[in-house]
């Protein structure tokens, strides 16, 4: 099986996480896609994944499934004890809500801003030298404005609880954690005003998963 990725950034990160979680990394032959030379846009890719965007898993029967949540959902349902996903229909219902508001939120979120009120991937792919950038970069800060709910809303359930989805590691951490390397990237970080976020944050950085990911992503 292949994974089609790019070092370093934040979404592929992700599916890093949940391979070093599920301890399945050796199985997989990692592709790097050149997102600065822009091989994401290029037929080639868009045949794997209409949407353009990296990671894509490629199953050994030619099958390519994009998104990040469908691909843990596959990782993690392969040993039939998923850990990351929930396993009782409450678990899992409760992150699914959380991861959605972490995508949405969070690594949506800040990605928009990156993208939009930045110079983002450089001026081929992003065009924000184009008359409607004003307008677009106006959008992406206030994409800004909802990645920093986001956080007062995860300080706010971190306060209460110890992972985003409750009482144990779940995808949702793995989104979150990954949407604030992201915003680590172009120079936003946790403060003192997320106390909570912080010291979750800490002990994320610290899991093995995390920590040892063969310096990947
Ligand atoms: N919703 C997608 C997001 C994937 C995504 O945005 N990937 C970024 C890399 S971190 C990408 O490929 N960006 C290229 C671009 O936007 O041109 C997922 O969950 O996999």
């Amino acid at each position: 099986m292949k994974i089609y990725d790019m070092p370093g950034f934040p979404n592929p990160a992700r599916i890093h996480i949940v391979l070093a979680e599920k301890d399945l990394a050796a199985q997989f032959e990692f592709v790097k896609v050149d997102l600065f030379a822009a091989e994401h846009k290029q037929p080639a890719f868009l045949a794997k994944n209409p949407g353009g965007v990296v990671p894509v898993l490629e199953l050994d029967d030619g099958t390519h499934i994009a998104e990040c949540i469908a691909i843990t959902e596959y990782l993690d349902n392969l040993d039939g004890h998923p850990t990351l996903t929930g396993a009782t229909p409450r678990d899992k219902a409760l992150i699914h809500m959380m991861q959605k508001r972490a995508d949405d939120w969070m690594i949506d979120g800040i990605g928009a801003y990156f993208h939009h009120a930045t110079p983002g991937l450089g001026a081929t792919l992003e065009a924000y030298k184009s008359p409607e950038w004003a307008g677009r970069k106006e959008w992406g800060e206030r994409q800004l404005e909802k990645f920093k709910n986001g956080m007062r809303y995860f300080d706010s359930v971190l306060a209460q609880q110890a992972y985003i989805a409750g009482p144990r590691f779940s995808v949702a951490d793995i989104t979150v954690y990954c949407a604030l390397l992201h915003a680590a990237f172009v120079g936003i970080t946790v403060t003192d005003d997320y106390p909570a976020l912080a010291a979750w944050q800490a002990g994320v950085a610290d899991r093995p998963s995390v920590k040892n990911r063969g310096g990947q992503s």
